[in-house]
This record gives structure tokens, sequence and C-alpha cells, in this order.
């Protein structure tokens, strides 16, 4: 394990959902090869792994072969698996400010946030959607946030995110596209070096449109942000009918593509590669990953919970930050 490399910070997520099970999967996948975490929450939701608390990220390290460091954060209410309390919101907020200003200071290396339950932090009083906008101000980039799903085999980015399908609609302009798949090409450019992305943007309406017939968007909004960007130099192709869009054929023409709302990005992400799917949020001044999923409360204390996605996104949290540190050396 390569000890020089500053430990990740993973946020504990929902309490009562599936982080500490995932998370605690996950070390004893990586405690030899890494790359180190350290879990900002309560030990108590780790079950069955040795636990030791930190005081600071420098001792991860040594402590991560032997058991998870964790620098615990209270929960002011019991845990039931399943059933979140809104009381214990402010903690779960915590880790996540928490982890955000060690990445900036450079004593972690990244952000990898487990799932937090939405409905549940805005019932306490939390004013963003979710993660992406918190980190946005938390940890600025030059442009907007991008929610950015990485599976096998593709990369999917929604253009716009946390909003009903309908205001999503009404949200859609060329400004906002163009920004989006500016901040893509850039985020692609920067983290994946990748030189030139190539973006395959997906129509709004069945057929991309066709020619107006089923909806105008496609060709009054998407196709003139289209040529804006190709205008700037930037690889952006389409609207194309998304019913198409993710086939292997059709993935094999592009490094990304960019769907029109959130389900239309995030389903082919997830029906390909549920436990290997990460997101990414690209345009930040640190490095954030996540696993796909959300809290699975379904399935919450009950050791079905598969650490598979949570592993991917520590494995590219760490990929990414190694990235950045080599290319500012
Ligand atoms: N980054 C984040 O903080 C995210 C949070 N969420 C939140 O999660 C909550 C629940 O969302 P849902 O739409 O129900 O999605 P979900 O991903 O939590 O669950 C959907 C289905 O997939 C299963 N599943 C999810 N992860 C699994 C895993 N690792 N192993 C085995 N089975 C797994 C669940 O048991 C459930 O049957 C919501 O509050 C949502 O906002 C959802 C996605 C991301
Ligand atoms: N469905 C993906 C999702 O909701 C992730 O949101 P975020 O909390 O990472 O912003």
């Amino acid at each position: 394990m390569d000890t020089q490399r500053p430990p990740l910070a993973l946020t504990m997520g929902e309490p009562a959902g599936i982080g500490g099970e995932i998370a605690a999967k996950a070390w004893s996948v990586l405690r030899q090869e890494g790359p180190a975490f350290f879990f900002l929450g309560d030990p108590a939701l780790l079950p069955g792994v040795p636990h030791r608390r930190i005081a600071s990220p420098a001792e991860a390290a040594a402590v991560f072969p032997e058991a998870v460091p964790v620098l615990p954060l209270d929960l002011p209410a019991p845990v039931t698996p399943g059933r979140p309390d809104a009381r214990n919101a402010a903690p779960v907020i915590a880790a996540i400010e928490q982890a955000v200003a060690l990445a900036r200071s450079g004593a972690a290396g990244g952000v990898v946030t487990n799932p937090i339950q939405k409905s549940v932090l805005t019932a306490a009083g939390f004013r963003h959607p979710g993660h992406t906008e918190f980190l946005a101000e938390l940890a600025p980039g030059e442009g907007p946030p991008v929610m950015l799903l990485a599976a096998a085999g593709l990369r999917a980015v929604p253009v716009t995110i946390h909003q009903s399908l309908r205001s999503a609609i009404a949200r859609l302009d060329a400004a906002l596209i163009c920004r989006i798949a500016r901040a893509t090409a850039a985020g692609l450019r920067r983290d994946f070096g990748i030189a030139a992305p190539r973006l395959a943007l997906a129509g709004l309406n069945p057929h991309a449109g066709e020619d107006g017939t089923m909806g105008t968007e496609d060709r009054d909004i998407i196709a003139p942000a289209i040529a804006t960007l190709r205008a700037e130099g930037i690889d952006a192709r389409g609207p194309f009918p998304a019913d198409t869009l993710f086939t292997p054929h059709a993935r094999a023409g592009y490094d990304v593509a960019l769907g029109m709302y959130h389900d239309q990005a995030l389903i082919p992400v997830k029906t390909l590669d549920m436990a290997g799917g990460v997101n990414v949020t690209l345009n930040l001044a640190v490095v954030r990953t996540s696993p796909d999923h959300g809290t699975a409360l379904d399935i919450a204390g009950q050791n079905r919970a598969d650490p598979g996605s949570l592993i991917a996104a520590l494995r590219l949290a760490a990929q990414l930050a190694d990235h950045r540190r080599n290319q500012a050396a």
C-alpha cells in the first residue's frame, strides 16, 4: 500500500442505511492493498470489523491494515436500520463538511461520500437537494459542478439533476446545455486525461423529436447548443435518439453521453453496472466520488449490501487524486 498518499475521507452517509456495512466490507477487501481511507462517523455503524479512533488523518495509513481508522462523530439519536431519524441529520452533514475541509487542506486525498437520505435531510432543514449542490458550495470549481456516472463501458452525465421531470424540461435551454457540456469536457481532460473528449448528446423527445413532429426541444434547444459547442472546438454530436444511444455500438463512438434529465443518464449506467458504477463530481476544488446507489433502507442491517460500487468509488477517487497530484508536480 502507498503510505505516502493522503488517505481518503469516507463519510458515514445515512446512519440507518447501508453506508456502515459497505464501509466495513470495503475495508475488508482493501486493507492490504489500499487505497487507505478513514471513516467520518459513528464507529458503531461498522459491523463485524475492528476500528480504531484517530485524532487526525495522518494516523490513518498506519492503522488501516489492522482496523478501520475512524474520526468519530457522535449521533444524538439511536440508529434503527431502515428507519432514518432526522435528529441525526446534523452529524451526517458535519461529516461531509469535515471531509471537504480535510481534502481542501491536503490532509485527505479526496472525499468519498456514502449515500444520504435526501428527503430526511431536507426535512431537517438541509437546503441542498444532494451532495453535488452542497459540495459545489463547499469546494467550488471554476464552472458548474457536473454529476458524472462512470461505469464499465459508459460515462454519462445528466444535464439537469435533482428536480422534477416537469421542471427539468422547463429549465432546459441552450445556455445550460453548453455550460454543462463545457464543464464535462474540461473535467474529462483534467481528471481523466482524455485530451479531446467526444460528447454525445441525447435528444429529449422520442426519436429526438423527429424534425419537430414529436417535440421541438431537440431542434430548437439541443441542436443549437451542439452547434455552439462545435464552433468552440468541442467534439459534441447529436441530438441522438436516447433509446439507441446506449447500445454497445453507439457507446464505442463517444467518451461521454449527456442525458437531458437524471434518469436518462442514470438508468443505462445502473442497468449496465450497478455494482461497479461510480458517481464523480467534476469541477470541484477537491476530488469527490460516491457509490452510484442510494441508502438501500430496505436491506439495511441485513448483511446483504454489495460493497462493489463503494470499492470502485474509493479506487477511482485514489486514481483521480493521484492524477491531480501528478499534474500539479
Ligand atoms: N449519493 C447519494 O447520496 C445518493 C442518495 N440516494 C438516496 O437514497 C435513497 C434511496 O434511493 P432509492 O432510489 O431507493 O435507491 P437505492 O439505490 O437506495 O435502492 C434501490 C434498490 O437497489 C438496492 N441496492 C442499492 N444499493 C445496493 C447495494 N449496495 N447492494 C445491494 N442492493 C442495493 C436496494 O436494496 C433497493 O432495492 C433516497 O433518499 C435517495 O435520495 C440515491 C442515490 C445516491
Ligand atoms: N442518483 C444519483 C444521486 O442522487 C447522487 O446525488 P449526489 O448526492 O451525489 O448529489
